[in-house]
């Protein structure tokens, strides 16, 4: 049987693999999808789709079943987003996430959705890894030792300290501005 996993995956972490790990145990086949493809550098999405399947591919190797990275761009359109998925992803009979919209989505189109139980999710969130980055405390520990050695090879520290800086120009209260004023 083949499965369907999507994240952002920014960075790939500890508790995506602990998804993964148990999968592994349901499917011998499974579809990795990288979501929000066509973002990157910026402070939520800061590796590229390229980056993060090299993330992906190196940690999942271990494992004893065949996966596929596929890059799954966002559309403006979540009615038709499955069939978007499906257009580009191998075949696959369930799905797997802990997203109430991607579950909602898939389970509205006849897909089987499997969810999992959230493994230390205290700290196993990619908004806190990448806190951990930017503050240059510790990350490592949180994500599997091949994303480490990615984000060392590409530099990814120091891009996502940059993308996140400000260059003081902003005033306070400037995001409550009305883009429109009539
Ligand atoms: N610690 C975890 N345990 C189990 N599943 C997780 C964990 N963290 C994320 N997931 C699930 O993995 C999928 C992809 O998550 P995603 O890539 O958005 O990671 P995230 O940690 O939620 O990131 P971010 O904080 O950047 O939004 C989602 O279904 C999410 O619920
Ligand atoms: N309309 C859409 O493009 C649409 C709908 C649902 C999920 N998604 C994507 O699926 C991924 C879901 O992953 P997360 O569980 O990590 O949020 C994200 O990249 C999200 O943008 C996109």
């Amino acid at each position: 049987m083949r499965g369907f996993y999507i994240g952002r995956f920014q960075p790939y972490h500890n508790g995506h693999h602990r998804m993964v790990e148990e999968i592994a145990t349901e499917v011998d086949e499974l579809v990795l999808g990288i979501g929000s493809a066509g973002d990157s550098h910026s402070p939520r999405n800061p590796f590229t789709a390229g980056e993060r399947i090299m993330m992906v591919n190196k940690a999942v190797s271990d494992f004893d079943i065949t996966t596929y990275a596929v890059p799954i761009e966002d559309l403006d359109r979540n009615s038709v987003w499955v069939s978007h998925v499906q257009s580009m992803s191998p075949a696959f009979e369930v799905a797997y996430s802990n997203n109430p919209l991607v579950i909602q989505l898939f389970t509205e189109a006849g897909v089987e959705v499997h969810q999992s139980p959230m493994f230390n999710r205290e700290v196993l969130e990619g908004t806190e890894v990448r806190q951990r980055m930017i503050e240059d405390r510790d990350w490592e520990s949180l994500v599997p030792d091949e994303v480490a050695d990615v984000v060392r090879e590409i530099d990814g520290i120091e891009r996502l300290q940059r993308v996140t800086a400000t260059d003081g120009s902003e005033r306070v209260g400037d995001d409550d501005r009305d883009p429109n004023p009539c």
